[in-house]
């Protein structure tokens, strides 16, 4: 196909998905489908299912408690700066110059309790070394001149300074962060430099996932009406990336014994969140929501007006205070990432302690086609003045949103050029690297 053919076709599938919709509420009224939860009404759903559980903490090494959340405030252990010290290489001098050096070592960051100065005395002295009892300024080198035994200030010396003096940043006690803070790696920083070995945290949310059906392959090309898998490589990855400790990731077939090994993983795994792919339409072997009966589980989210994705659902597993769910992605790889965008996201923050991701928009370049009634999520790379629609955007495609930053959140009917929209960024466009 050429890119307008390839244009054509992609325009008339968009097409398509409109013409063949059909509005909820009729549904409803028929008493014929479930009436699919709006799209911002979902992410709430999502987000008030993970707040208010039983948070767990723990206790870890510093290295350990990267990406997750303080479960206790970081009180400062220490003053900070814990003594007066120099902040930059020079000379601690004592009253008005001109002063006579000191003789020997200088100063240096590290050294304990150094000589204090008497008036008229100049030391040498490096960057965070401790100030000498009674020095009145630091004087950097480039502002000063050695003549024999004497120093000169090239310039006007003021009390007090380039010297630090001890609790200019905080005082030992005083609150640095609250505790709901993400521990990042400038955290572990401050966390170190107020005296901390340790931090209470609440551990990411364990995620255990399982990739259903029989058609899956894990190796070589597809053949045979066999396709390749392409949700594990994908899932374990984005939701690390997400915050969560990925326990396991599980393939399950579409017999009996699938059917059997879900129900199990509903029943008991010891994961917070189960994230299941595939098998939530009303296929002959969509076997999701007949487990989830027999497992009693509540559904919270049983549909979404969303496209892709809108067999997405959501279920709490047990009690609400355990915080134990279940996602259900659909199988159609970009219904699956929008599912994982819509629901699995914003409940693993709030599983986390996190907080939810800054909400902002960016004008979208060209019309946009909408559904009637359902939000589109469409992958849009963005620009420095646009989000900039991507083609290759259907529900079983991953050619747009692997070359995607984000998806764009396009209302129902559509957006115009120029218009504002929604973007939910993919986690990983601020740059870093994966491990
Ligand atoms: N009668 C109806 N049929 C379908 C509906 C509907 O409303 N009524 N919804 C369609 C939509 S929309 C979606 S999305 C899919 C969701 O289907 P399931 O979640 O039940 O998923 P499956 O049927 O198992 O698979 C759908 C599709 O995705 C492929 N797939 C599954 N797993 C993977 C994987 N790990 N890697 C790559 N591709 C995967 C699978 O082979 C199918 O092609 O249902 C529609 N049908
Ligand atoms: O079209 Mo379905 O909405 O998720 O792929």
């Amino acid at each position: 196909m050429t890119p307008t053919d390839a244009d054509h076709a992609l325009r008339a599938l968009d097409e398509a998905l409109a013409l063949v919709s059909r509005d909820p509420r009729a549904d409803d009224a028929a008493g014929g489908l479930h009436r699919a939860t709006a799209w911002p009404k979902a992410r709430e759903a999502a987000i008030s299912a993970g707040s208010g559980i039983r948070p767990r903490t723990h206790r870890v090494p510093l290295g350990d408690a990267l990406g997750e959340v303080l479960a206790q405030s970081l009180d400062a252990l220490t003053d900070l700066p814990s003594f007066d010290s120099s902040a930059m290489d020079g000379w601690a001098v004592a009253g008005p110059g001109p002063w006579t050096i000191r003789t020997g070592a200088g100063v240096l960051a590290g050294s304990d309790r150094p000589e204090p100065l008497a008036d008229g005395e100049a030391v040498r002295i490096a960057t965070g070394a401790r100030i000498p009892a009674d020095t009145t300024a630091v004087i950097r080198t480039e502002h000063s001149r050695e003549s024999g035994t004497q120093l000169h200030a090239d310039r006007t010396v003021l009390t007090g300074q380039d010297i630090r003096p001890r609790g200019q940043e905080c005082r030992s006690g005083d609150l640095l962060l609250p505790a709901g803070s993400l521990v990042t790696p400038a955290v572990l920083g401050l966390a170190a430099a107020a005296g901390y070995d340790e931090l209470t945290t609440r551990p990411r949310p364990r995620v255990e996932i399982l990739v259903l059906g029989d058609e899956l392959l894990t190796e070589g090309r597809p053949h045979d009406g066999l396709i390749r898998d392409a949700l594990s490589p994908m899932l374990g990855p984005w939701l690390t990336r997400l915050g969560a400790e990925v326990t396991a990731t599980r393939r399950i077939g579409d017999d009996p014994a699938g059917a059997k090994a879900l129900l199990a993983a509903v029943k008991d795994s010891d994961a917070d969140l189960v994230v299941t792919t595939g098998g939530t339409a009303a296929g002959p072997v969509d076997h999701v929501h007949p487990v989830l009966r027999e497992a009693g589980a509540e559904l919270l989210v049983d549909g979404v007006a969303v496209r892709p994705g809108h067999p997405m659902l959501l279920a709490r597993l047990g009690d609400r205070a355990d915080g134990r769910h279940l996602v259900g992605l659909p199988g159609n790889p970009l219904a699956a990432v929008s599912a994982l965008l819509t629901l699995a996201e914003p409940l693993l923050r709030a599983l986390a302690g996190r907080r939810q991701r800054p909400r902002y928009t960016v004008p979208v370049q060209g019309d946009v086609p909408g559904h009637p009634y359902d939000t589109r999520l469409v992958p849009v790379l963005l620009t420095d003045e646009h989000a900039v629609p991507l083609r290759y955007n259907g529900p079983a495609m991953l050619r747009g949103v692997a070359a995607a930053d984000g998806l764009a959140v396009v209302p129902p009917h559509g957006a115009r050029d120029g218009q504002d929209l929604e973007i939910l960024d993919l986690p990983w466009v601020s740059g870093g690297c994966f491990t």
